[in-house]
């Protein structure tokens, strides 16, 4: 669970039900949140503004204690901001005086502006753009770093994003990074692995910039390592494929997932769709990684793939047609600054995503109140598989 908004003092994020002994820093949290500022088409604000990042509990020396983790992540443009976001009533004449309190009528399209007003009976869209703005994701990466680090230290296992398409430009088919190629993609200024479709993509920001308009893309998270049978067929809801659709749709901008090759699959005859088991040294592999490493709403051991879509930004500055619903006129939406492209953010968000969602399934399988035990059921757990004569040979990557 997150609090906070976009332009209030701070973000909070509450991760609970991690076990004792996950190593974690204040300087590994704050990391994960430089990477979510990189990608070129980010706006001013990126430049400006720092995430200064406390952990408030559950930590001690380092390590998780088995309670709950708080942690802060403060906003340093507040002091900009303290009258307009005031908690407490604030005097009507100082703030009609900051060009920052002026009522928000103009609702954007795209954005959460308008719906919000009407729901929340808001008669501006300030308080509602405040908490619908993807600031909120800095929470997310700073909670999704613990998960990471939990999975990491009791399975092994690694999680990269990249980006594969960004407006109309695509990574080559079969672009599949590998744990190690992190440092490179996340060294671009895209986050891309193709250097081709990388140059396509900075030049298309660019393009897109001058015409005063956004880009949205695709992102693909993979992950190393899993063990198999993370998640179950037997609730729809209990489907890690669904659980993690779920949480990266969660993820503001975010208009669809798929799970390995998805809606390719759809239009694939069978025989070339699923992938062949084969025998290999003391258990099975799989020929092929199309499923994206679930069957059954199960992690089958092999990589998992999943991919999100991102619309464009909604704050088009060449704004979008709008009513301004102070005087019930048309209207241009209002836009002050923004991204023109968070493409390569959203995928370190989505890395986030799918490490919570991964977490929480791991601690459903194996359980455990420190990471020690949840490591020796897990390994329990495998080496009976192994005895069977059932172990997922080590994944191999499948382009
Ligand atoms: C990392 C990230 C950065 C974003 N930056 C902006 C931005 O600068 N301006 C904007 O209008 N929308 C931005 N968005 C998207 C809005 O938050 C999103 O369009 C809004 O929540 C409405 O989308 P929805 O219909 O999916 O909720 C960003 C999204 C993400 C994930
Ligand atoms: C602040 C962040 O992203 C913001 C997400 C966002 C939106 O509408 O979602 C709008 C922009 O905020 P502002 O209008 O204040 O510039 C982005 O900068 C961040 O990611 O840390």
């Amino acid at each position: 669970m997150t609090a906070g908004e976009s332009h209030g003092e701070a973000l909070v994020a509450i991760i609970e039900g991690l076990p004792a002994h996950v190593s974690i820093t204040t300087s590994e949290i704050s990391e994960a949140l430089a990477r979510r500022r990189l990608g070129h088409g980010r706006g001013a604000r990126m430049k400006f503004e720092a995430d200064r990042v406390r952990l408030l509990g559950g930590v001690r020396h380092g390590q998780t204690m088995g309670s709950p983790v708080a942690i802060e992540v403060a906003n340093t443009e507040w002091p900009k901001w303290q009258t307009v976001m005031s908690p407490d009533p604030v005097d009507p004449e100082e703030l009609a005086g900051q060009a920052r309190g002026a009522a928000l009528t103009r609702p954007r399209p795209g954005h959460a502006d308008l719906v919000g007003m009407q729901k929340y009976a808001h008669d501006e869209a300030r308080p509602v753009l405040e908490r619908a703005s993807a600031r909120e994701t800095a929470a997310r990466v700073a909670v999704g770093r613990v998960a990471q680090n939990f999975l990491s230290q009791a399975f092994g296992v690694a999680i990269l994003s990249h980006v594969v398409e960004l407006g109309p430009v695509s990574v080559a088919p079969g672009t599949l990074p590998g744990p190690g190629d992190l440092a490179a993609i996340d060294a671009d200024p895209l986050r891309c692995l193709d250097p081709e479709a990388a140059a396509a993509m900075y030049a298309e920001v660019e393009a897109c910039q001058k015409a005063g308009d956004t880009l949205g893309g695709v992102v693909e998270v993979v992950a190393w390592g899993l063990p198999p049978g993370l998640g179950s067929y037997s609730q729809g809801n209990r489907r890690l494929d669904a659980r993690l659709a779920g949480a990266l749709m969660g993820i503001q901008a975010i208009k669809g997932v798929e799970i390995g090759d998805g809606f390719a699959l759809a239009r694939t005859r069978g025989s070339r769709a699923h992938d062949e088991i084969e025998p290999a040294a003391g258990g099975v592999r799989r020929a092929s990684g199309r499923s994206g490493g679930t069957e059954g709403g199960m992690s089958t051991g092999e990589v998992l793939r999943v991919r999100a879509a991102m619309k464009p930004i909604a704050t088009v500055p060449r704004a979008l047609r709008t009513v301004d619903t102070a005087t019930g006129e048309a209207a241009s939406a209002h836009h002050q600054r923004s991204d023109v492209a968070a493409v390569p953010a959203a995928g370190v968000v989505a890395e986030a995503m799918v490490a919570l969602v991964l977490a929480e399934a791991a601690l459903e399988k194996f359980g455990g109140d420190s990471v020690g035990e949840t490591r020796r059921n897990a390994e329990a757990y495998l080496a009976d598989i192994a005895a069977r004569g059932l172990a997922v040979a080590p994944a191999e990557v499948h382009a």
